[in-house]
């Protein structure tokens, strides 16, 4: 891909650490139904989502400002997990639950002026895989890479300045899955 940095890590936790942590964050974090404002309107986002992060790390999402829950335990395990692997802090997380395959994530940049000029991602899948689609903002190149469970996707450089992601809708019927964005907010 060029204008980005993009690495994918297929099974970069092993299958057991997979299987039961997809289990323990369903049933163990604060998953709620995220709101948005489109237009002046406030509507509900298809999939639950819930922030975590240090004290401090307030996020303005889609008009919305969040602040962050304190850490669970394996949460902040797999954050510091993340940071090992990529050599770089993070401070906060966007928990997805994408919970059918008519949820989904619209087509964005994580390009918010506090994530710094060329972010670090970090993100980790669990559960169903989903196809990722990347699309190049100037030109319109696509790509489309599915998320496996215990999967590790990280992005770098100039990927969020050049291409939006997203994940799109499915008619399959598949089963639930997990994602977690560990990101650096400049506080
Ligand atoms: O669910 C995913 O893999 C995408 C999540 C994402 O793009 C985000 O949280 O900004
Ligand atoms: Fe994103």
């Amino acid at each position: 891909m060029a204008d980005a940095k993009v690495q994918y890590l297929a099974n970069w936790l092993d299958n057991k650490t997979a299987d039961s942590l997809y289990e323990l964050f369903q049933r163990e974090l604060d998953w709620s139904e995220g709101l948005i404002k489109i237009f002046g309107k406030t509507v509900k986002i298809p999939r639950l989502q819930a922030w975590y992060g240090d004290a401090g790390t307030d996020y303005e999402y889609s008009g919305v400002k969040m602040s962050p829950l304190p850490w669970q335990d394996d949460l902040h395990k797999l954050k510091v997990k993340c940071e090992r692997q990529c050599g770089s802090s993070f401070n906060s997380v966007l928990a997805n639950f994408y919970r059918y395959g008519k949820d989904s994530m619209g087509m964005h940049s994580d390009n918010e002026p506090e994530l710094g000029p060329e972010p670090i991602i970090a993100s980790v899948s669990l559960g169903e895989a989903r196809n990722f689609d990347f699309k190049h903002k100037v030109n319109g190149e696509k790509f489309r890479l599915p998320l496996e469970h215990g999967s590790l996707l990280i992005m770098s450089g100039k990927t969020q300045k050049y291409w939006q992601h997203g994940i799109a809708k499915t008619k399959k019927q598949i089963e639930p899955r997990l994602n977690f964005t560990f990101r650096k907010i400049m506080v």
